[in-house]
């Protein structure tokens, strides 16, 4: 007789940035696909006390903010500890700012708090070795979007497969987002990854993606002036030492829906993976994608 399946148990998000852009987009997915949003959440200082989420199909969550301080362990302490005490996973969210990266991930490692990781900038090979040292389920990646996803995992098998296959050409990479975003863009830095194995010689240094974030050049980059609050586009441009051949790859996103679908299904992975007793690591979101896990 084959052994009874475990239930699925429910999940709680911790979603750590609200009430920023991202967190706000991400709590509504989340209440969208069934998931419970905790009552608690980590922001930034100077941030009002609690913020209310609303549900696409009316009602509303209200979850209390709390600043950075000593505060913030006790607080995500005892979300975990009520999740865990009803049979609940509870999985973090962290879309907040580079700044934090480091800190809010030792604060997760230190709880035995599984997490999501979207923030991109701060130390991420220490942010790497945390987890890798600590043993926690957890999932880092610069970018949620399916379609991107899945071109970087393209871009990983060309570079890993084909190692030189632009050799001497040049590259040039240009990113736009909105003014407020605060370090250079983290996909297009994953991406200089797989496009110096590609182009081999001299490594192109991530210093020189050029960042638009005034309106201006934005919208002379082809940036819509509706999405200028909110939007991502990147060209990746791989030009042949003497020009006569060109390859141009551009991702070009308006909006945040779609980051925040895929960090629902991170999290439901996180948890599937949770449920079934798999081995605590650390994932990326190739791993969802391979597993068929991203809607
Ligand atoms: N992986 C992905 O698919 C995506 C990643 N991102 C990344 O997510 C991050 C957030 O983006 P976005 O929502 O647009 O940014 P926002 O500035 O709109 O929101 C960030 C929020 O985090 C708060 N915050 C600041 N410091 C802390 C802290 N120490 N602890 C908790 N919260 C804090 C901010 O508060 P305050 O305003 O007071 O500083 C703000 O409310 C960025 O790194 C961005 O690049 C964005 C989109 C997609
Ligand atoms: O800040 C953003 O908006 C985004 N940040 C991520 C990045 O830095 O690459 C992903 C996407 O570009 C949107």
């Amino acid at each position: 007789m084959s052994a009874p399946k475990k239930m699925k148990s429910s999940v709680v998000a911790v979603v750590n940035g609200l009430p920023g852009n991202m967190g706000k987009e991400i709590a509504q997915a989340c209440l969208r696909r069934g998931l419970e949003v905790a009552d608690v959440a980590l922001t930034g200082a100077n941030m009002p006390k609690d913020v209310t989420v609303e549900k696409d199909d009316g009602g509303s969550v209200t979850v209390n903010l709390v600043g950075p301080g000593s505060e913030a362990e006790t607080q995500l302490k005892e979300a975990l500890e009520k999740g865990r005490s009803e049979g609940k996973i509870v999985v973090a969210i962290d879309f907040t700012h580079p700044s934090a990266v480091n800190r809010n991930a030792e604060l997760y490692v230190k709880l035995g708090l599984p997490f999501v990781m979207g923030t991109t900038g701060g130390d991420r090979e220490a942010l790497q070795k945390v987890v890798a040292d600590n043993g926690l389920f957890a999932l880092i990646a610069p970018n949620m979007c399916k379609q991107i996803v899945a071109f970087q995992a393209m871009m990983d098998t060309m570079a890993s497969t084909y190692p030189g296959a632009f050799g001497g050409y040049g590259l040039e990479i240009t990113e736009s987002h909105q003014s407020g975003k605060a370090d250079t863009s983290g996909t297009a830095k994953a991406m200089v990854e797989y496009l110096n194995k590609l182009k081999g010689g001299d490594p192109f240094d991530v210093e020189d993606i050029k960042k638009l974030r005034e309106s201006e050049a934005q919208q002379a980059f082809g940036v819509p002036a509706e999405a200028l609050e909110g939007h991502a586009w990147h060209t990746y441009t791989l030009k042949s030492g003497d020009g006569s051949v060109v390859f141009e790859f551009k991702h070009n996103v308006c909006g945040r829906r779609t980051y925040a679908e895929g960090v629902v299904d991170a999290v439901n992975f996180l948890a599937a993976r949770i449920n079934e007793g798999a081995d605590k690591k650390l994932y990326d979101m190739i791993d969802v994608l391979k597993a068929g896990e991203m809607q």
